[in-house]
């Protein structure tokens, strides 16, 4: 069964296309990341994909039921993480964690939700008003894996975690993946996205532009990592063993420098020993991949440079859950 599937979905408001024709499938079980620069239409999105926000045109299905004729099946089964999470700001973190319990008609134990999230008991108990950024989204992402949901859609998961926080939010995923979980990642901080996902999708002004792993992507686009090696005599002498080794589209030798473009991963080390074989003495190597924000700059135009950040940002709160369009 897909987890998620949508036919040439479609959000405008006025003039503006937040989402234009947009056909993704993604399959149960998989960790998907959701990428795209501030404004793409990641969160109108996921609020058609939740019936907060109704298609202009086009369709949804989410666990195989239609995201606005059943929505009520979908919900129960869907944890949400939405961004800019609203708490309750007198009611203590552990209250909110029943409260979802109680609302989704759940049986899980608060105390193992808490512990799930890295949330301690004492801290449970103080109201949540008293909460840093990152114990609030600690907070929503327990909410929202009340129920064992077959569906968690994360909406900048990250937002507001330090870089232990951020680990542990990474791990989290990983976690729930294992137990069969689909995560749906939506983010524009690419090495959160890079460290969980095993697919991503590119949404650059509301049209996707890119699904594919992150490998396949670094290959579709012709520009794999460089490998540079220093020889202990001249390059040149070694051009012909380096040419003949799959997985390298091009060699250059100046000096006692070979320098390789890798279309394959696996090109690394097998130029290793092809050069080793041929009697070449290797002094010195350094490879240079490509780095995901160049991926990212290269399909978003140059927009990608306004959402590549290293830490997070803080953004106002777009409260995904109560915004309500239809
Ligand atoms: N209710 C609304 N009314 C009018 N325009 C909207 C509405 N919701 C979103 N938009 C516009 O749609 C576009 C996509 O917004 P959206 O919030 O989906 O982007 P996003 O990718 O989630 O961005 P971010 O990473 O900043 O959260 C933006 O130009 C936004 O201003």
């Amino acid at each position: 069964m897909t987890a998620i599937e949508t036919t040439g979905l479609t959000k405008t408001y006025g003039e503006l296309t937040a989402v234009d024709d947009l056909d993704l499938t993604i399959e149960d079980g998989e960790v998907f990341g959701f990428l795209g620069p501030n404004g793409a239409g990641k969160s109108t999105t996921i609020n058609m994909l939740l019936d907060f926000a109704r298609p202009t045109s086009g369709s949804a299905t989410v666990l195989g039921y239609d995201a606005q004729d059943e929505a009520d099946e979908i919900s129960p089964r869907v944890g949400v993480l939405p961004e800019g999470f609203d708490i309750y700001p007198r009611l203590s973190g552990r209250r909110h964690i029943e409260f979802a319990i109680d609302t989704k008609d759940a049986t899980n134990d608060p105390e193992a939700i808490l512990e799930r999230v890295g949330l301690s008991v004492e801290d449970a108990a103080r109201p949540a008003g008293d909460y840093s950024k990152g114990m609030r989204q600690r907070l929503a992402t327990g909410m929202a894996l009340v129920g064992d949901p077959d569906l968690l859609i994360m909406d900048e998961p990250s937002s507001g975690l330090d870089p232990h926080g951020i680990r542990e939010m990474q791990d989290l995923v990983r976690a729930e993946a294992d137990r069969g979980t689909t995560v749906f990642f939506s983010s524009h901080i690419l090495e959160h996205v890079e460290a969980v996902c095993d697919r991503i999708g590119v949404l650059n002004e509301g049209t996707l532009v890119a699904v594919d792993t992150i490998e396949g992507l670094r290959e579709s686009l012709g520009d794999g990592a460089t490998m540079e090696l220093t020889l202990a005599d001249a390059a040149d002498g070694h051009l012909e063993t380096a040419r003949g080794v799959a997985g390298i589209t091009a060699v250059a030798a100046a000096g006692q420098t070979l320098e390789c473009s890798i279309a394959d991963p696996a090109a690394k080390a097998t130029i290793v020993t092809a050069l080793d074989a041929a009697g070449a003495t290797i002094q010195d190597l350094r490879i240079d991949d490509v780095s995901l924000e160049s991926l990212f700059t290269t399909l978003t135009n140059g927009e990608g440079d306004a959402g590549v950040q290293a830490t997070d940002d803080t953004a106002a709160p777009e409260a995904v859950a109560t915004e309500v369009d239809q």
